[in-house]
């Protein structure tokens, strides 16, 4: 850099050519300096080469060390600029291009230098990269300095600033050498040392890197980033400490974004680079941009010229507003009317509000904005209902609703990008132009460097804030499990007593939440008042510049109310932009919830033109079907049979065997491993799915209903039955009458999942709305599972009107209800072990038998009690329900005394019979098995 005390040089007259060349060089210097190093970085996090770089550089503490040295040495400079320009009462000190160019110089190395020291991973190019700009620009312009630099004896102020100069360049050879020698030898290293190393981690941590020792640990031969990287920290803390940390208290919202971030990186890592990952949410864009709509594609157009119209009018308000000053104090140059420029200022004023722009804006984007809403939310709607089986079951349902409510975060990174951050980014550049053009480059700097440190200091301290956040989230989540927790479970907590318990519990969960939210806001409001000491610092030192200048005849005093009310109109936006990467990061990874759910193929569809079942009679025969669940436990294993048309087949077996499993295979909820369902001779799986369910009914042993009317409800079969039909199917299922005597009769609410109606009630209404259907094939799943006996007995009744010629399946653990199946087949452990009438099976003498006649008898008194259940020793055993009359019970006891008892006779008896010993023990199903 030149001497700006020269006044030969300050007064222009030395090398006249070469100054302005110099001149142009302070200021392409920094700027090519700050392209350079933006444009490398996005290019690297864009290729995610970022996340590819795992070797630590065993010279990056020195590189960081002379970065930090120039930095300082072009500091050094602008003070002693400055204490000469005191000692000398020179005002300006020197040639704006050299300070600016020294200023400038400061604050994008500084810039490199936060880069540096925040990336764990650095790659190397973009900040080598600067360097070598310096390497060649800075002798140049020190050659150029000297040259147009007069002759004479060198002052101390010349050595001083060549001294400077050299140093700096010494500092950037330097860095440059460390870092290729650091590279040289950590290839070197990585080469030769990994079987060389300590399997022990070494105690050392940053500082051992400065010199070259590995940093690895335990037979860690590569994870020099989790060290490495971690190196400038004094504490030698590592991610991996910060990870376990992470993992504790997890709460649901933290969880979905923790797999959401796990998701992301995973796809990141999959596509390569941020550039082919943004791609895949190209799934969205049929519903973001509105294809087939010609309408609201204008509207987004003019959304578009309606931003630049905003740019525009916020260069146009505080110019209009130093006008209006300059005219009423006589200092325009051309003569103005003051009510005229009122008027126009009005009307900016007018153009910019929310009557005006910003209305015309809104009005335009609404139904752009609802459109895309809707779209996304009916598109991930429907896409949720068509998925299979497999997915819900591994999906909570509270996580898929968040997912399918998340479409409005696609939207919103569209709009903070759109409408935000280019309209912001325009605004800016907008005004250093503008501002150095009024005030000269000192101001365009002034007000650069202020949003530059801005936004450094804004996302620093959002970044800070991030743990006091995630506790309070957790308190958050705490407050609402307590409180929904006593609210769902009132009745438990008010036979136990426990309200007051239950009051305290959720005093202290909120007093906690309170707390902690109190600390997240006094945090916000401290980064606020941090932000806001920033931003006045700039504005005095512009303020102090203008008024310099106007007090100097160089700026009049309407530009100084230009650049007050510019400055004002600045913040808000700087505000939202320091804020915009954690919004977008937090809509990003809502929408990587909704991509991954829409990426997800249903796993049971139907084939590609695959015609309708033809039903002739209903026939269905299953051959050697194996089926797993999560393809590693194998469920069903052989299961071959077949149901001739109108007969009726029971699955009897422990609980667990695969009973229910069968009947969602018949269904095709899930798709068989190997082996084939036919149905009248036609393998499901060739069949359209819509037709194969149309020919299914189903009653599950917990139906569930919507909360709506019972009419409704029933009707829900056949969307298109009139009422007489629904009060047809009710009578069939003998529950017409019982409806009638409800308040509202049809029109009665069943509640939640048809909480208001008994067990009964809720099965009949189940086996109406199957009747309803008119299945060719019935599946009944526990169908009167749970309900007293003459309850059962009108189920009963409902049942054989909706079975009479139809091909049914039951699963059932009362036996007494399938004796009269066509057959019955014992399951145990996913095999088929018997099958056959109830009649040849009690002949038989195998499992089933052995099931009849627990279930039949009444349990001996004298039954000991197991071991793990003492509160039980001396109390009679439950008995078992008997749901057969007296008369029939004694028969069967004889036709099972009568049966022959040697196993030769027990055909097709099971090998590992014993290991369903405890079926009879459980009649009755968990009431959390599911619907089919
Ligand atoms: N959606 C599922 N995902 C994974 N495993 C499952 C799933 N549904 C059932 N299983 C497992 O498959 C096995 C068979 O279950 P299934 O419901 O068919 O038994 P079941 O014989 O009908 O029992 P129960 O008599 O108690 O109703 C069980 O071990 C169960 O844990």
């Amino acid at each position: 850099m030149s001497d700006p005390f020269d006044t030969n040089a300050a007064d222009g007259t030395a090398g006249l050519p070469l100054r302005h060349v110099l001149a142009s060089l302070h200021y392409a210097y920094p700027t090519a300096v700050f392209v350079y190093y933006m444009v490398t970085s996005t290019i690297a996090v864009c290729t995610l080469q970022t996340r590819a770089s795992e070797q630590a550089h065993p010279r990056r503490r020195a590189i960081t060390w002379l970065l930090m040295f120039v930095i300082l040495s072009y500091f050094a400079q602008l003070v002693i600029l400055g204490v000469q320009g005191a000692v000398r009462h020179m005002f300006p000190v020197a040639e704006q291009d050299i300070v600016i160019g020294l200023m400038s110089c400061a604050l994008v190395f500084g810039v490199v230098f936060a880069g540096l020291s925040e990336a764990p991973n650095p790659v190397w190019y973009p900040y080598m990269g600067t360097f070598g700009i310096a390497l060649v620009a800075e002798p140049v312009i020190g050659t150029l300095s000297m040259m147009v630099r007069a002759g004479g004896s060198p002052s101390f102020t010349d050595i001083f600033d060549i001294s400077t100069v050299a140093a700096r360049y010494l500092a950037v050879i330097l860095a440059l050498a460390f870092y290729f020698e650091g590279s040289y030898s950590a290839r070197k290293e990585k080469g030769t040392d990994a079987e060389r190393q300590s399997l022990l981690k070494t105690n050392g941590h940053a500082d051992n890197h400065s010199n070259g020792d590995q940093p690895n640990g335990y037979g860690a031969t590569s994870d020099a980033s989790t060290d490495g990287n971690q190196s400038s920290d004094s504490d030698g803390s590592t991610d991996s400490n910060q990870s376990s940390d992470t993992d504790d208290d997890e709460n649901p919202y933290e969880r979905r974004q923790r797999q959401a971030s796990e998701q992301m990186e995973k796809r990141l890592k999959e596509k390569g680079n941020w550039v082919t990952y943004a791609k895949s949410f190209m799934v969205f864009f049929p519903y973001i941009w509105p294809v087939n709509h010609r309408s609201l594609q204008v509207r987004v157009v003019l959304v578009g010229f309606c931003l630049l119209a905003m740019n525009f009018i916020n260069v146009l308000i505080p110019r209009q507003l130093g006008i209006i000053i300059d005219t009423l104090g006589g200092k325009s140059e051309v003569e103005r009317n003051p009510w005229n420029e009122v008027l126009f200022f009005a009307a900016l004023k007018l153009v910019a509000s929310e009557a005006g722009l910003s209305l015309l804006r809104q009005w335009l984007w609404i139904p752009v904005e609802f459109y895309s809403f809707g779209a996304i939310s009916t598109a991930a709607y429907s896409h949720v209902l068509n998925l299979s089986s497999d997915f819900h079951d591994s999906k909570s349902s509270s996580d898929i609703m968040m997912a399918i409510s998340c479409g409005q975060s696609i939207s919103n990174i569209l709009e903070s990008i759109c409408f935000r951050a280019v309209p912001m980014l325009i605004d800016m550049v907008v005004a250093f132009i503008y501002l150095s053009a009024t005030f000269g480059p000192y101001e365009g700097f002034i007000t650069i460097a202020t949003a530059a440190i801005f936004m450094y200091i804004a996302t620093r301290m959002i970044a800070a804030l991030k743990s006091a956040r995630r506790n309070e989230v957790g308190a958050w989540y705490k407050e609402h499990y307590v409180r929904q927790a006593g609210i769902q479970g009132w009745s438990t907590v008010a036979s136990f007593n426990q309200i007051g318990h239950e009051e305290d519990r959720y005093s202290v969960a909120v007093s906690d939440r309170v707390d902690k939210t109190q600390k997240v806001y006094f945090g916000y409001v401290l980064a606020y008042a941090f932000q806001f000491l920033v931003l006045l610092s700039g504005l005095l030192a512009g303020a102090f510049l203008a008024v310099y200048q106007v007090t100097h005849g160089q700026a009049t005093s309407g530009d100084f109310i230009m650049l007050l009310t510019y400055w004002a109109q600045l913040v808000s936006p700087l505000t939202f932009f320091a804020s915009l990467g954690k919004s977008i990061s937090r809509d990003l990874l809502q929408a990587e919830q909704l991509l991954e759910i829409m990426q997800t193929k249903p796993s049971v569809l139907s084939k590609e033109g695959a015609p309708p079942l033809e039903f002739t009679g209903g026939n269905v025969r299953f051959d050697r079907v194996c089926f797993s669940y999560d393809k590693k436990k194998e469920i069903l294993k052989n299961i071959s049979f077949t149901a001739t048309p109108g007969t009726s087949v029971a699955f009897v077996g422990a609980t667990g065997a695969g009973k229910s499993t069968i009947l969602k295979l018949l269904d095709r909820f899930y798709d068989i491993t190997s082996g084939s369902i036919e149905i009248d001779g036609q393998d499901i799986r060739d069949v359209d799915l819509y037709s194969l369910r149309a020919q299914i009914g189903v009653v599950p042993q917990a139906p569930i209903l919507f909360d709506d009317t019972i009419m409704n409800n029933v009707r829900y079969a056949k969307l298109t039955a009139t009422d007489e039909e629904v009060y047809e199917a009710c009578k069939a299922a003998s529950i017409h009458e019982q409806i009638l005597t409800f308040s509202d009769g049809y029109q009665t609410k069943v509640g939640e999942r048809g909480v208001k109606l008994s067990g009964g009630e809720l099965q009949r209404v189940a086996i109406a709305r199957a009747i309803l259907k008119r299945p060719a094939i019935v599946l009944l799943d526990e169908a009167t599972s749970a309900v007293d006996t003459e309850t059962e007995q009108k189920i009963q009744e409902a049942l054989r009107t909706l079975c009479e010629g139809r091909t049914t399946f039951i699963v059932a653990h009362r036996l007494s209800t399938i004796m009269n199946a066509d057959r019955i087949i014992v399951v145990t452990g996913g095999e088929i072990v018997e099958q056959g009438s109830h009649e040849d099976l009690i002949r038989a003498d195998g499992k089933y038998a052995e099931l009849w006649s627990k279930q039949i008898f009444v349990k001996p008194k004298d039954k000991e009690p197991r071991d793990d259940k003492p509160a039980t020793k001396g109390r009679k055993a439950p008995n078992i329900v008997n749901d057969l009359t007296a008369e029939a019970t004694s028969s069967e006891l004889a036709k099972v005394k009568s049966t022959p008892t040697t196993k030769e006779q027990a055909d097709g008896q099971a090998e590992g019979s014993d290991k369903a010993e405890d079926t009879t023990d459980t009649p009755t199903t968990p009431s959390h098995k599911k619907e089919v």
